[in-house]
């Protein structure tokens, strides 16, 4: 998306045509970084320490990661290396392992010395896609969106309430849950986002927020637990998230705190719908909640907040008592009873197996 001026990706070949460029989006809404990762070992940290993050962009940073490694040793041993130490960077996006298994399965046949140039070209053409999947769901969340609207009264707002970033910044470009959004504010639909924070690392606040002012969406800032008294109110018209991992049966794993939103809407009669491309699907899980490891990250995150202080400068603030522990599950499941619909890059599928049978027959 355009920042200013300036059209960026979230990840893009170096003029090296070795390493890959960033945004560091540990620093946004602050500083707008970019960094420069050339070694296996930086893609690890990048992705564990989320420099980067988001399904989809964890995915295509992992495939660079395989690339940077080929142009190192491009060896079989090299080549499982790497998936082993890349896979274990963050254990619940399915598109890490997705995008690893799909550069390993194109790499294998090949001869060591084709190796390097044919990854760079598979990561280019998996961050082209994903790209291509986002304008799709976008085009495909729309039609949603166009649908509200029918039923209000001309001019009035669409309120949309969406939880942590499935942004452009989760993804290549566009995002999922946020494509619908852009599309809609662009075909001119007069769209309001509700953004939720998102404890403990703000993803809302400090990302989702960041991409609405940027690309000139209407939007409020609201804490995690205001979204039921909203819907209660009438003021929320749909509710749109991202997921990191959906099942064979159609539960949504996705940022801590979803599930609550679904609940919420489920009471309130308001659509709850998850924006995903289809390597976000776990054919191979069906119980989401039984199934789908759930990270853990440092209490740290919890008991320490980053901000800007008044003189500008980024710092970290404790906001609990030094001693006080801190429990932080990064992820929850929401079972597919209380998703509304599915917004794929093929249309809006039933969130039930028969509903993504019928999307990705070829999956049967
Ligand atoms: C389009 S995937 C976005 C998804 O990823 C986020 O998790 P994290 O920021 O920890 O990588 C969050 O669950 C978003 O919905």
């Amino acid at each position: 998306m355009n920042v200013g001026e300036r059209h960026y990706r979230t990840i893009w070949l170096s003029d090296d045509k070795r390493s890959v460029e960033i945004i560091d989006q540990r620093w946004l809404p602050h500083e707008f970084r970019i960094e420069r990762i050339g070694t296996v070992a930086g893609i690890a940290t990048a992705i564990r320490d989320m420099w980067v993050r988001g399904a989809p962009l964890i995915g295509v940073t992992a495939a660079y990661g395989v690339a940077i490694q080929m142009t190192d040793d491009p060896s079989d041993e090299a080549l499982d290396a790497v998936w082993e130490t890349l896979h274990r960077t963050r254990p619940t996006a399915i598109n890490l392992r997705w995008a690893l298994d799909e550069m390993r399965r194109f790499l294998k046949p090949l001869a060591p010395e084709q190796r390097a140039e044919a990854a760079y070209r598979r990561a280019a053409e998996i961050a082209d896609e994903d790209v291509g999947l986002n304008r799709a769901i976008g085009e495909n969340g729309l039609a949603i969106i166009k649908a509200i609207a029918a039923r209000k009264k001309p001019g009035e707002t669409v309120n949309i309430l969406t939880h942590c970033n499935a942004g452009w910044l989760a993804t290549v470009d566009y995002g999922t849950a946020t494509a619908p959004i852009y599309l809609a504010t662009e075909a001119g639909i007069p769209v309001h986002v509700y953004v939720d924070e998102t404890r403990p690392r703000n993803q809302g606040a400090q990302l989702t927020a960041w991409e609405m002012a940027g690309q000139g969406v209407p939007h409020t800032l609201i804490v995690d637990n205001a979204g039921g008294h909203l819907m209660q109110h009438g003021d929320i018209d749909m509710v749109i998230v991202g997921t990191d991992r959906t099942t064979a049966n159609g539960d949504v794993c996705n940022k801590i705190g979803t599930y609550l939103k679904a609940l919420a809407a489920a009471d309130n009669d308001v659509p709850f719908y998850v924006a995903l491309p289809s390597p976000t699907i776990d054919w191979t899980v069906a119980d989401g909640l039984a199934e789908i490891p759930i990270e853990e990250r440092s209490g740290d995150e919890v008991s320490l907040v980053w901000g800007k202080t008044a003189d500008g400068k980024v710092a970290q603030v404790r906001v609990s008592p030094d001693a006080t522990p801190a429990a932080n599950p990064a992820f929850d499941v929401t079972p597919a009873r209380l998703v509304t619909g599915l917004i794929t890059e093929r249309g809006v599928a039933k969130a039930s197996r028969e509903g993504l049978k019928a999307m990705f027959p070829e999956r049967g």
